[in-house]
């Protein structure tokens, strides 16, 4: 599960996030949601212990995290994308990645991973000469690879064609169907509709809305629900 405690996040004066709290169970598909700038990355970051809270806290699996901390190992993380080596394959990318894990090669869920990722014989090719779409999907595999316990995806379907996004949600929904938690960000609207539980949806760094998906769209679609919950706070600050 993932905790979300009163988090800020300032960036010198700026206030990314601001005492947000919220949390996502095992189980559940949970959509973060907001406007360019809501403050959707900065809380993913602090999230997987890319950067650290101003104040608040955040845990995954009942741990603290922190960069480096033990239990992000049992986490799947899509976020900007690592560097990758420019002259090294794909596959030996991801080998090199995996390698940080002090475990035996190959990952659990590597085969898995990869026919997700869609990128067949590009894997032998340098990922220096990848395409951002390309990119993106070594991204995803070496997120998936590992067979998280834990899901923490920021926008994860850009770069991704048709058939690969619907293959991403099926494998969400599947992931969520054994026990896993997914926490993911996105501005498809009429994606997310299709593979959220959950919604939590932010605005200028705070908490605007969350919880089960039924209960935000009140019977709209996610795009009039989402419109007027982002609509709403900036009445209410103005
Ligand atoms: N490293 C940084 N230094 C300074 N300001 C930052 C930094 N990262 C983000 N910000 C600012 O924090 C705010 C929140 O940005 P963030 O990227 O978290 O939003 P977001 O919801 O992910 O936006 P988008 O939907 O455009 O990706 C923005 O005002 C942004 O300019």
């Amino acid at each position: 599960m993932i905790r979300v405690e009163s988090l800020s996040k300032r960036y010198g004066r700026d206030i990314a996030v601001d005492r947000l709290s919220f949390t996502v169970e095992p189980g559940q598909v949970c959509a973060l949601l907001g406007p360019n700038g809501a403050g959707k990355t900065s809380t993913m970051r602090v999230l997987v212990g890319l950067s650290t809270p101003s104040a608040g806290r955040v845990g995954i699996l009942g741990e603290p995290v922190g960069l480096g901390a033990p239990v992000l190992r049992r986490v799947g993380v899509l976020i900007d994308g690592p560097a990758f080596v420019p002259h090294l394959s794909g596959l030996a990318n991801l080998r090199l990645l995996w390698s940080a894990t002090r475990r035996a090669w190959p990952p659990p869920a590597l085969d898995e991973a990869l026919a997700l990722a869609g990128l067949g014989a590009h894997l032998e090719r340098r990922a220096g000469r990848y395409s951002m779409g390309m990119r993106q999907r070594l991204t995803l595999a070496q997120a998936l690879m590992r067979d998280p316990d834990v899901l923490v995806l920021d926008e994860p379907a850009n770069g991704l064609d048709p058939a690969e996004v619907r293959a991403l949600r099926e494998h969400l929904v599947a992931r969520a169907g054994r026990g896993g938690t997914v926490l993911v960000s996105s501005h498809q609207l009429a994606e997310v509709q299709q593979v959220a539980t959950h919604a939590v949806v932010m605005d200028r760094g705070r908490l605007a809305a969350a919880g089960p998906l039924g209960d935000l769209l009140a019977g709209r679609s996610l795009e009039d629900a989402f419109l007027a919950i982002t609509e709403g706070s900036t009445d209410a600050a103005g």
